[in-house]
C-alpha cells in the first residue's frame, strides 16, 4: 500500500512561534507571506486574503513572470507590503503563514532557464522551509499535477506516484516540484514544521500573461487577434481546467484545515485540446481557423484530477464551469488588448 504522506505523524513538536509573539507590541493580525504573489494565481490569492481585515499580506516576488500591475490596487495599503526578492536567496522576516507559489508555471517560461527553475524549486523551497522553521510558520507549497508526469492511471489520485521523465526538457519543473514536495515532508518529519501541499491542475482566468504560452491564454489571445488557434498535435491530449477563484478558495481551505496533503485541487471536467479550441471559437470568434501545429517533447497525453480527497477533507469542489469562466477571461483580455466586444 503506497504511503502517501497523510498518516506520517511527526515525532517532534513544532518550533515555538517567533518571540515577537510575546512582546508587548504583539499584534493579533495574521502575517501572511505569499511568494510569487505578483503572478497570476498569487495576485488573486492576495486579493482574497486582503479582504480579511485581520490579515497582513507580504508579497515576495522577483517579477520574472509576475508584475506589480497585478497588485496595483494594494500598493500603499497599510496591511500590504511588496518586496522584490528572489526566493533562491534567504529571506529573514517574521510571519505566521507562508503560501509558497514562486516558480514560473508556463512551460515556455520554465524551460527558458531550466537551471534557474530547478534552483527556484529546490533552493527556493529550502529557504522558505528554513524561514518557516525559524519563525514557526505554517507553509503551503503549490505543487502541480505535473508530478504525475504522463500518467498511466486516469484520473489521477494523490496515491499515484507518477510517470515522470527525469532527464527531459520538462524535468526542471516536474522533478523540481517532486523534490520540493520531498523537502516539505522531510522538514515536517524532522523539524515538526506544519506543512500543506496542493497539487494544482491547469488553472485559468483573468491576469494570465497574454503571451504566456499556456493553452487557454493562447487560444483567447489568438481568437481576439483574429489569428488561427494553434492546436498542438495530436489535439486529442486532454486537460482539466479550473477557474482561478475556485483555485484560491481551495488553497485557503487547505491552509486553514488540518490535513498536510498532498491534495489535488483542480476541476475534473476533462477536454481535448481540439474541444477547447472549438469552444473558444464558438464563444469568442466563430470565423477563426483552427490550425494543427507541432507539439513539444513529453507533453502529457491525459490529465484529470481525482478530487475525492479535496471534497472529503476540505469540503471543496469547483463551482465555475469552463463555459462560464472563459467569457470572464475574454473580458479581461479584451480590455488589455484593446479589442472591443462585437455587437
Ligand atoms: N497556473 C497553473 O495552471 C498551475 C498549475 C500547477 C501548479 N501551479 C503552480 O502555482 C504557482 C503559481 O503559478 P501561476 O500560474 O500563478 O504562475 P506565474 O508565472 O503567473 O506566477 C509565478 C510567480 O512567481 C514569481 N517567481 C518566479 N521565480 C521566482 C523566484 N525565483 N523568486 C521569486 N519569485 C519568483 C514570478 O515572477 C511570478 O510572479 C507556481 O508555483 C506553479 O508551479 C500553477
Ligand atoms: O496544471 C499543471 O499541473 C501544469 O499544467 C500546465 O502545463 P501544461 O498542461 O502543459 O499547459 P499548457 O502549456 O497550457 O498546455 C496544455 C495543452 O495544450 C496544448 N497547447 C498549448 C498551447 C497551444 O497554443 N496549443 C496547444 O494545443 C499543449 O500541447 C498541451 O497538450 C502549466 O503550465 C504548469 O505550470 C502546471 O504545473
Amino acid at each position: 500500500m503506497a504511503n502517501n504522506g497523510e498518516n506520517q505523524t511527526t515525532t517532534k513538536p513544532p518550533p515555538l512561534p517567533s518571540p515577537l509573539r510575546f512582546s508587548k507590541f504583539f499584534q493579533s493580525n495574521m502575517r501572511i507571506l505569499v511568494t510569487g504573489g505578483a503572478g497570476f494565481i498569487g495576485s488573486h490569492l492576495v486579493d482574497k486574503l486582503m479582504e480579511n481585515e485581520k490579515n497582513e499580506v507580504i508579497v515576495a516576488d522577483n517579477y520574472f513572470t509576475g508584475s506589480k500591475d497585478n497588485l496595483k490596487k494594494w500598493i500603499g495599503h497599510p496591511r500590504f507590503e511588496l518586496i522584490r526578492h528572489d526566493v533562491t536567496e534567504p529571506l529573514l522576516i517574521e510571519v505566521d503563514q507562508i503560501y509558497h507559489l514562486a516558480c514560473p508555471a508556463s512551460p515556455i517560461f520554465y524551460k527558458y532557464n531550466p537551471v534557474k527553475t530547478i534552483k527556484t524549486n529546490v533552493i527556493g523551497t529550502l529557504n522558505m522551509l528554513g524561514l518557516a522553521k525559524r519563525v514557526g510558520a505554517r507553509i503551503l507549497l503549490t505543487s502541480t499535477s505535473e508530478v504525475y508526469g504522463d500518467p498511466l492511471i486516469h484520473p489521477q489520485p494523490e496515491t499515484y506516484w507518477g510517470n515522470v521523465n527525469p532527464i527531459g526538457v520538462r524535468s526542471c519543473y516536474d522533478e523540481g516540484k517532486r523534490v520540493a514536495e520531498t523537502l516539505m515532508f522531510d522538514y515536517h518529519r524532522q523539524h515538526g514544521i506544519q506543512i500543506r501541499i496542493a497539487r494544482i491542475f491547469n488553472t485559468y482566468g483573468p491576469r494570465m500573461n497574454i503571451d504566456d504560452g499556456r493553452v487557454v491564454s493562447n487560444f483567447i489571445a489568438q481568437a481576439l487577434r483574429g489569428e488561427p488557434l494553434t492546436v498542438q498535435k495530436p489535439g486529442t491530449q486532454t486537460r482539466s481546467f479550473c477557474y482561478v477563484s475556485d483555485m484560491v478558495d481551495g488553497l485557503i481551505r487547505l491552509m486553514e484545515g488540518e490535513n498536510t496533503g498532498p491534495v489535488n485541487i483542480g476541476n475534473p471536467g476533462e477536454f481535448t485540446m481540439l474541444e477547447l479550441a472549438e469552444t473558444v471559437k464558438e464563444l469568442i470568434n466563430p470565423e477563426i481557423e483552427i490550425k494543427m501545429v507541432e507539439n513539444t517533447p513529453d507533453d502529457p497525453r491525459q490529465r484529470k484530477p481525482d478530487i475525492s480527497k479535496a471534497k472529503e477533507l476540505l469540503g471543496w469542489e469547483p463551482k465555475v464551469k469552463l463555459r462560464d469562466g472563459l467569457p470572464l477571461m475574454e473580458e479581461d483580455f479584451r480590455s488589455r488588448l484593446g479589442v472591443p466586444k462585437r455587437n
